[in-house]
């Protein structure tokens, strides 16, 4: 654990809501809590199913006008936004870091990343396509536009306060739809300044309305019964998920979910063993653990096993924990007490069914909800660990023989997010990457995260795609028009 240093001063947030393009501040407010301490940062705003249908209400307004500006000027504004973001970039790392935990060279990393979603989709307003075909039987001719599909509701997690925003507001505005924003009541100050981002920028009022909220469901139920709302875009877990897609379903509402993973990491007896457990500490400790995306369990084949444990083992316990924004700091805290408890059983549960601990292993004391970096060796088929996503710093091992073996593993779940693996053999990597059933495969990486690739799920992982040249159709309807 770093040494302890004075909390730094959070830079001035918007503390209201952003409805009809104003900062707005009914009644009731929420305290937002830092992580490393526990302590309140600041109170803001908390959302009404009144304020909803204010943000509703502004959106239907402004949809007509928005779908019909230039797509050149859609394009120029998120360009003009992503300047600002990044000319802020420190501002929004430190907001970040102290609402969400992470260590601050993570949370520049994410505002460049979460900024570049906006630049993406300002290249990507400008391509919308259609096409114009004859029938095959020559009787008629084929015109194909697209349409925005209309205001949206995107659900936003806490993980990314500021990428999982962006990869939802970007796509959507540059398709000419407007957009209520319910970012995590975690942490929602990072979305309040890119509120503020977008005010310098000139969207126009009732285009982006951002709603933090205490009560998620009083807000959103009432918005996915109205008729007015034409899509719901959700990113957080498969359960909260699934009642979604229940709402959802009563009016066909067109949906994209971004849900729960369990990503499975395998490393292959052919593999490059010190290359794998970079990967591995990439895969495992980007955001402290908690990321959709992160490795979730180790299967490692057993001609590797003692080695590659021994690998991760010593750079695990290499890595210094503490809040954020204390220098040199690698790991922050977990983003809840809760969380931590979710995590705490996780790993004891491993420990009773006959894993072993190789380093770490327990909630450190003090205040702040901070976790050692962990590995458990020979953790049990039956482990809950290697079932339920650990969104903490626990690398969790088991192994494996042969190939046909290490895939079955890595395909025994529900879940289809990202998968991982290590081989120095070119025609097993694409065996393994056809047969991995996942949405996203890093090949000989730990990382496949890109903002020109598309991102998403199979199986319970989630419907459609965010980012990459997929990301934009997600909020555009194609029309098909009939010619003699
Ligand atoms: O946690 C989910 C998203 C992480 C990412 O975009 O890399």
């Amino acid at each position: 654990m770093s040494a302890s240093v004075s909390v730094p001063a959070l830079p001035p947030v918007p503390t209201g809501l952003w409805l009809g393009g104003d900062q707005v501040h009914p009644g009731p407010v929420f305290g937002v809590r830092n992580p490393a301490t526990g302590d309140v940062l600041i109170e803001i705003a908390d959302a009404t199913p009144a304020d909803g249908a204010t943000a509703l209400a502004d959106a239907v307004t402004a949809q007509p006008g928005w779908a019909a500006t230039a797509p050149r000027e859609r394009a120029e504004l998120l360009r003009r936004a992503w300047e600002l973001v990044i000319a802020r970039r420190d501002e929004f790392a430190l907001v970040m870091t102290l609402e969400m935990g992470k260590p601050l060279a993570e949370s520049r990393g994410e505002v460049d990343y979460g900024g570049e979603f906006l630049r993406w989709f300002a290249e990507e307003a400008v391509r919308i396509g259609g096409r114009y075909t004859r029938s095959p039987s020559g009787t008629g001719r084929i015109l194909v536009t697209e349409q925005p599909v209309g205001p949206t509701l995107g659900i936003t997690p806490w993980n990314f306060p500021l990428a999982m925003g962006t990869r939802k507001i970007g796509p959507a505005l540059a398709a000419g739809c407007t957009m209520l924003i319910k970012p995590a009541a975690e942490t929602p100050l990072t979305m309040l300044l890119l509120g503020q981002v977008f005010a310098d920028a000139g969207l126009p009022p009732g285009v982006l309305s951002i709603l933090p909220t205490t009560n998620a469901a009083a807000l959103t139920t009432p918005l996915l019964t109205d008729p007015r709302l034409r899509k719901l875009t959700f990113t957080g877990s498969t359960a909260v998920g699934k009642l979604l897609l229940r709402q959802a379903a009563e009016r066909v509402l067109r949906t994209s979910m971004e849900l729960g993973g369990n990503a499975p990491f395998v490393v292959f007896a052919d593999a490059d063993v010190d290359a794998a457990v970079t990967g591995a500490l990439q895969a495992k400790m980007r955001n402290t653990g908690e990321a959709c995306t992160a490795a979730n369990r180790f299967h490692v084949a057993d001609q590797v096993r003692a080695e590659f444990t021994a690998g991760l083992t010593e750079r695990m316990s290499e890595l210094t924990v503490g809040p954020g924004y204390a220098p040199d700091v690698q790991v922050g805290p977990l983003i809840t007490d809760r969380q931590r408890t979710t995590v705490a059983e996780l790993v004891q549960d491993a420990l009773d069914r006959g894993a072993r601990v190789t380093t770490g292993g327990n909630a450190l004391p003090g205040p702040g909800w901070f976790f050692e970096p962990t590995v458990l060796a020979d953790v049990p088929a039956d482990a809950r660990i290697l079932r339920e996503e650990v969104f903490g710093p626990v690398a969790a091992i088991a192994g494996f023989s042969g190939e046909a073996a290490g895939v079955a593993a890595a395909n025994d779940t529900e879940f289809g997010l990202a998968a991982y693996f290590y081989t120095r053999d070119l025609d097993r990597a694409l065996r393994v990457s056809e047969a991995l059933e996942a949405g996203m495969v890093g090949v000989n990486r730990g990382v496949v995260s890109d903002v020109a690739a598309p991102f998403g799920g199979v199986k319970e992982s989630g419907l459609g795609r965010e980012a990459g040249t997929e990301g934009i159709a997600e909020y555009l309807e194609p029309k098909y028009i009939a010619l003699p």
